[in-house]
C-alpha cells in the first residue's frame, strides 16, 4: 500500500484528491492537512500531494523533500525559474522524486502541446485565460507553462511579435508571449491561445467545467509518482501524446 498525505485537503482540489486516493487500489489516505494543521502530521507518508496556494507551496515541497517523500505538486505558481531552484536538490539525490503538474486535465495538456507545435508557424501569439473569481493567482499556472512551451519551441526563431506591450492592458509577458487573465463568475477554467498569421488565425481553446476534468490526470500522476525519481514537469511527460 502507498500512503498519501494531502496538503490543502479541505480545498476544492484537495477534497477531490482525498476521494481519489480512498478509491484507488494500492493507495491509502495517510492524512488530510489543512491550513490550521502542522505539516509534521504528514510525516511517515510515502507520497505528499500539494494543492495549496502559490505562497505556501514552496515550504510544503521543502518539507516533503526533507522528509524524503515522493511529491506531487498541483498548486500553480511553479514557473520554470522557480522549479530550477528545486531541481538542483532533487537531481543531486537519486532517491528523490517530484512531479509538477500545471494542469491535470488531459484536454488542457493536449491543447498546450498543440500550442507548442503551432508556435513555430506563427509569429503573432497571445494567450487569454479565464478562471473563477476565487482564483488568487494570475496568470494561471497553465498559461505560464503554455507560454514557456511556446518560448522553448521558438528558441531558434526568437520572441513572438507583440506590439505595444509597454501598455498595461497588453497583459503580462511570459517567454515573450502576452498573457491576459480574466477572473469572474460564470467561468471555471478556460484558456484560449491565438495564433495570428498572414490572412489567417488559428485558435486553440480549452475549457474545464469543474473538478471532474482533473480526476483522470490525478490518478495517472499518483501511479507515476511512486515509481519516478528526479524532476518531472507536466502530465505530457507521463502519457504518450504521439509527439515524441
Ligand atoms: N494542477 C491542476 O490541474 C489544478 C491546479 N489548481 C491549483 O491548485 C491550487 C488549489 O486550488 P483549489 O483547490 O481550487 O483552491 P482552494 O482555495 O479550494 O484550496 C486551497 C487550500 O489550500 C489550503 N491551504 C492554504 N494554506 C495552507 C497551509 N499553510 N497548509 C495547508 N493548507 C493550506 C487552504 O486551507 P483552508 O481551507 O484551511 O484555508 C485551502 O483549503 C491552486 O494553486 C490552483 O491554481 C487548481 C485546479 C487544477
Ligand atoms: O485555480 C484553478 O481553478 C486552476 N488552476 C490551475 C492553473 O493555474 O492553471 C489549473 C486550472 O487552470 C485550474
Amino acid at each position: 500500500m502507498t500512503s498519501v498525505a494531502v496538503v490543502g485537503a479541505h480545498g476544492r482540489m484537495g477534497r477531490l484528491t482525498c476521494e481519489i486516493v480512498e478509491e484507488l487500489d494500492g493507495f491509502e489516505l495517510h492524512s488530510r492537512i489543512g491550513s490550521h494543521d502542522a505539516l509534521e502530521q504528514a510525516a511517515g507518508a510515502d507520497v505528499l500531494v500539494d494543492f495549496t496556494v502559490p505562497a505556501v507551496s514552496p515550504a510544503v515541497v521543502d518539507f516533503a523533500l526533507s522528509s524524503r517523500m515522493r511529491v506531487l505538486v498541483g498548486t500553480s505558481g511553479w514557473s520554470r525559474d522557480r522549479i530550477a531552484k528545486v531541481e538542483a536538490r532533487v537531481t543531486a539525490d537519486p532517491e528523490l522524486g517530484i512531479i509538477f503538474v500545471p494542469n491535470f486535465s488531459i484536454g488542457s495538456v493536449l491543447a498546450s502541446s498543440f500550442a507548442a507545435t503551432a508556435a513555430r508557424f506563427f509569429d503573432s501569439i497571445e494567450i487569454v485565460e479565464a478562471h473563477h473569481a476565487g482564483k488568487v493567482d494570475s496568470p494561471s499556472g497553465t498559461a505560464v507553462r503554455t507560454a514557456e512551451l511556446i518560448g522553448a519551441a521558438r528558441a531558434e526563431l526568437g520572441p513572438v511579435e507583440a506590439p505595444h506591450v509597454d501598455q498595461r492592458a497588453r497583459g503580462q509577458q511570459v517567454s515573450s508571449v502576452p498573457v491576459h487573465s480574466v477572473r469572474m463568475a460564470g467561468v471555471s477554467a478556460r484558456q484560449t491561445v491565438y495564433f495570428g498569421g498572414t490572412g489567417e488565425r488559428l485558435t486553440l481553446d480549452h475549457e474545464a467545467f469543474g473538478e471532474d476534468a482533473y480526476a483522470a490526470g490525478i490518478r495517472l500522476a499518483l501511479a507515476a509518482v511512486v515509481e519516478r525519481t528526479g524532476v518531472t514537469i507536466g502530465l505530457d511527460q507521463l502519457i504518450d501524446l504521439g509527439t515524441r
